[in-house]
């Protein structure tokens, strides 16, 4: 048993080990199906339970391995041995840890098979589906009381950008709302006249029993409303549309809300022209939601994620979907035959190669991993106290409420106080849950955070909190974007171009003896290759050697070729310093074309605001500035968004493609006819959760697939000679060199403003090396912190400024120790937060005084990352004895302390 085994919400949980054969048995109450599951309990004795009835129908999905919940089950003994069965009141759940969609039950109830498709390519930019956003809008902003007129205007302008690519004028997209609004407001206007109503917009609901997630339209009364964009004459909503709302209606019943009935709020019946046709033209149809039907949802969804278990295919005899009624069909047919899978709607087409398959299964388990791993982030809401959540960062907790203040369109603005200056993973532009203290029972909001200080945090949501607690929300758009990617590459991309991902084919170049870069070898061949490349080019930039610069002139020259570029980056920092060199480089002054920068206002830098991309205005505005651009700058994951996928581009420049995964690289190279990848896979690799070959990077395949289609840049423009020695040797075969013997000599002595003879001798080296015993902490030690402090100290004396001094820790929590006693501009982070950046003087806090059980330490790339961000100093502070258990930083202590 697991929670209390008096109490209400009694269950039982387990791992199945065996399923029985299904039997039929009489008893009083006629004849009945039961089948006996074998589980496994992690704190108890293995057991069995007997599901009962139409249970049965899940019993036949389950398999040995999988978790099973059977709540409110009958406890019975039998000679000293206790099992379990189903009762009236029992819910039986599979894996309830896999959080399945609302709106993917849904789909499923209609077809698996359209579930499925729906998984491997999102959304396209189509017209009904922005004018359903439209309503959907108008919708919440009605409930909350903001005048007719103002939310048609505000949220039709608010898809400029998508409406104007579908080539749609405000005006008759404001008036198709308007019509389709028209059924809303009449109906809320009944309500409003009972002046019984209590409403909510856009609620977010997560089960942590039944492992269903979603966003109910709204909530009246306790009940759930669902808005359709549609029509329907029958009196009755259509079946799927039902399941969505009793889906809604059980999770509030979880939460103790009494919902019993549904409403299905179809706009289009209002709009329609009643002479036409006879039917039912309410727009609001009700129904009741029983128990069967609650239990109905959570049987498919006990299927879906029975499927998603072992990552299996729907074939779509599933269901008794009639597929010559389904529009679905040949998109179904093509991927079914490109796939050569079984599908009842059949096969149209040739299959891909065998590799190719292979390749699409491996990546799409992969991405399914990375998707539970993210489904594992939901389910710590509920399974971690929140102070394991602040300390694992996802959590800013002990939040103290301020002020809630609406906002004009009825939104709010809310902020608390910070009692404790903890570090966490939330950010400034970050979608976070805002909640009373318990993000999932109690009151939580969607909230954007506006800004985070030091004292404060302010935030804006659709309805007021009381903020207690800020949780990261993990959102698992990021794996359905890779699906995406992976499926436009090998299922609608080039041949040509798959040749070359496939090793099938060898990249070609088209040769040219122009001269792009004049003092440097290397960039100038890597402009060349960029220029020229027919399928592709590689160029590989250790660090300071001129990457960003490298891209700057070989975007200079495609565009000077009337090409059109999209560049891209795995983070907003590298999609901003590539922008910046490119306006250095004197693009703009030249007239050659436009930049438009896609991203969001707290992503793109203050500096390059001026070239962010609008998309409230007027559609034929915003759309003609994307489409006339001749640069395109986004990060690879805006890349994978529904306007980016509509766009195309001669070329896709992508930088830091070493710490990209294949799938998150193919969202940019998609979209363009050739592409340039440039990158470093001796630096930080793809971040990945869970523990799949995604985290090789297509940059690195690629590079030891066709050699002779990369470069290397081999002068660095950053370390004096002493510091590049060791990562040269280590990590790049000794090729790395100074570009100059200017960089080459580099020294703090150079600097006009720093009196070298007041530091102490052991930092005048160049490199050096602090030796401390350390104490014992995991994630801080304190006598390490200090002799940072001791360090960054001495240096500031002698001249430096504080914001020429980096420090590298790798645990947050010593970021947190050291930021404390150091004075602000100092730049205090861990080595993810550090790549691409550098210092004039860099102290590396390595945490290691008994082994080297610490993120820096699981891979050699990550210390090549934070020994390269130094100038002229470098400064290590750690345990040698203890570091030089291993061989590569025994070297390195060796050479720190020479
Ligand atoms: N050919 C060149 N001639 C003169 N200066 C150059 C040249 N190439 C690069 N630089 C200079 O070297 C410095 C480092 O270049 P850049 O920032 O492009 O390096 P990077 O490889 O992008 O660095 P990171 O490793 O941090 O990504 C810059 O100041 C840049 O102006």
């Amino acid at each position: 048993m697991t929670g209390d085994d008096r109490g209400v919400h009694v269950s039982v949980r387990g791992i199945v080990t065996t399923v029985g054969e299904e039997r039929s048995v009489d008893t009083s109450h006629g004849t009945s199906e039961l089948v006996e599951v074998g589980l496994e309990r992690p704190e108890d004795t293995p057991t069995t339970v007997t599901l009962w009835g139409r249970w049965t129908e899940t019993a036949a999905v389950l398999e040995p391995g999988m978790e099973l919940l059977v709540t409110e089950p009958k406890r019975e003994e039998y000679e000293g041995e206790r099992s379990f069965s189903t009762t009236g009141d029992s819910y039986v759940v599979v894996e309830p840890d896999f959080l399945v969609n609302v709106t993917d039950v849904r789909q499923w109830v209609q077809c698996p098979r359209m579930y499925y498709l729906n998984k491997l390519s999102s959304v396209p930019l189509a017209y009904p589906v922005v004018k359903g956003t439209v309503v959907h809008e108008v919708f919440g902003d009605l409930l909350r009381g903001r005048e007719f007129d103002e939310a048609v205007e505000d949220r039709v302008a608010e898809q400029a950008l998508e409406l104007g690519l579908l080539d749609y004028t405000a005006a008759d997209v404001e008036r198709e709302v308007a019509q389709n609004a028209q059924a809303i407001a009449g109906w809320l206007q009944q309500g409003r006249l009972a002046d019984e109503d209590e409403w909510r917009s856009e609620r977010l609901l997560v089960s942590e029993t039944f492992g269903i997630k979603g966003r109910a339209d709204a909530i009246r009364r306790g009940q759930p409303v669902e808005l359709k964009t549609g029509k329907n004459l029958k009196s009755e909503p259509r079946f799927h549309d039902k399941i969505q709302a009793a889906a809604y209606a059980l999770l509030l019943r979880e939460r103790g809300v009494p919902a019993d009935t549904g409403t299905l709020l179809y706009t289009k019946n209002e709009a329609l022209d009643r002479d036409e046709f006879t039917g039912d033209f309410s727009p609001a149809k009700e129904f009741s939601i029983g128990d069967g039907l609650l239990r109905f949802v959570v049987r498919a969804r006990n299927e879906i994620a029975a499927m998603e278990f072992d990552a299996d295919v729907p074939t779509g005899y599933e269901a008794d979907a009639k597929c010559e009624y389904c529009f679905e069909q040949d998109t179904c047919m093509v991927v079914s035959g490109r796939l050569d899978q079984e599908s009842k709607a059949g096969q149209i087409g040739t299959a891909i190669p065998e590799d190719e398959r292979e390749y699409f299964e491996r990546t799409y388990d992969a991405i399914e991993a990375e998707r539970d791993a993210a489904h594992d982030e939901f389910v710590k809401l509920w399974r971690q106290t929140p102070a394991e959540r602040a300390d694992d960062d996802r959590a800013l907790v002990d939040l103290e409420p301020v002020e809630k203040r609406e906002l004009p369109a009825g939104r709010w603005e809310l902020t608390a106080r910070r009692t404790s200056a903890a570090v966490s993973k939330i950010r400034e532009g970050d979608y976070v849950l805002a909640s009373d203290g318990d993000p999932i029972r109690g009151h939580a909001e969607l909230a954007t955070v506006e800004r985070l200080g030091d004292e404060e945090v302010v935030l804006t949501a659709d309805e007021p909190v009381d903020v207690h607690r800020l949780d990261v929300y993990p959102s698992d758009i990021g794996p359905s974007r890779l699906l995406t990617a992976v499926h436009d590459a090998l299922l609608k991309g080039d041949e040509r171009r798959k040749d070359v991902l496939f090793g099938r084919e060898s990249p070609s170049f088209d040769p040219t003896d122009e001269t792009f870069v004049d003092n440097n070898d290397a960039q100038d061949e890597a402009v060349r290759m960029a220029v020229t490349a027919d399928d592709c080019a590689l160029i590989h930039g250790p660090p300071g050697t001129g990457k960003t610069y490298t891209i700057a002139q070989a975007v200079r020259a495609m565009v000077e070729r009337g090409e059109r570029v999209l560049l891209s980056a795995f983070t907003n920092r590298a999609v901003d310093n590539a922008l910046e060199a490119i306006r250095d480089a004197g693009f703009e002054d030249d007239d050659r074309g436009d930049i438009v920068r896609i991203g969001t206002k707290s992503g793109v830098r203050e500096d390059m605001q001026d070239l962010r991309l609008r998309r409230h205005g007027d559609p034929q505005e915003r759309a003609g500035e994307l489409e006339d651009a001749s640069v395109v700058a986004a990060t690879t994951a805006t890349c994978g968004s529904t306007v980016m996928r509509e766009q195309e581009f001669d070329v896709a420049l992508v930088d830091e493609a070493g710490q990209l995964t294949e799938p998150g690289t193919l969202a940019a190279v998609n979209l363009a006819e050739r592409f340039v990848l440039v990158g470093d896979h001796q630096q930080l690799p793809p971040v990945v959760r869970a523990d799949t070959d995604l985290s090789r990077s297509l940059f690195e395949r690629l590079i030891d697939t066709h050699p002779d289609a990369g470069v290397l840049l081999d002068r660095q423009y950053r370390m004096s000679q002493r510091i590049q020695a060791f990562p040269s040797r280590e990590f790049y075969d000794g090729k790395l060199r100074p570009a100059t013997g200017a960089v080459a000599g580099r020294s703090l002595a150079d600097l006009d403003h720093v009196d070298v003879t007041a530091l102490p001798d052991s930092l005048r080296g160049g490199v050096s090396m602090v030796d401390t015993p350390g104490d014992d902490g995991r994630h801080t030690d304190a006598v390490e912190a200090a002799e940072v402090r001791r360090v960054v100290d001495a240096h500031l004396e002698a001249g430096l400024q504080p914001e020429e001094i980096g420090v590298i820790a790798p645990f947050r929590a010593q970021v947190a120790e050291i930021t404390r006693d150091v004075p602000d501009d100092v730049a205090v982070d861990t080595v993810d937060r550090f790549q691409g950046s550098a210092k004039e003087v860099i102290v590396v806090s390595f945490v290691a005084s008994d082994d080297l059980d610490s993120p820096i330490f699981e891979d050699y790339r990550r210390v090549n990352v934070a020994l390269t961000r130094a100038k002229r100093s470098l400064v290590l502070v750690g345990d040698s004895d203890t570091l030089s258990t291993d061989e590569v930083y025994g070297r390195m202590v060796d050479w720190a302390d020479r």
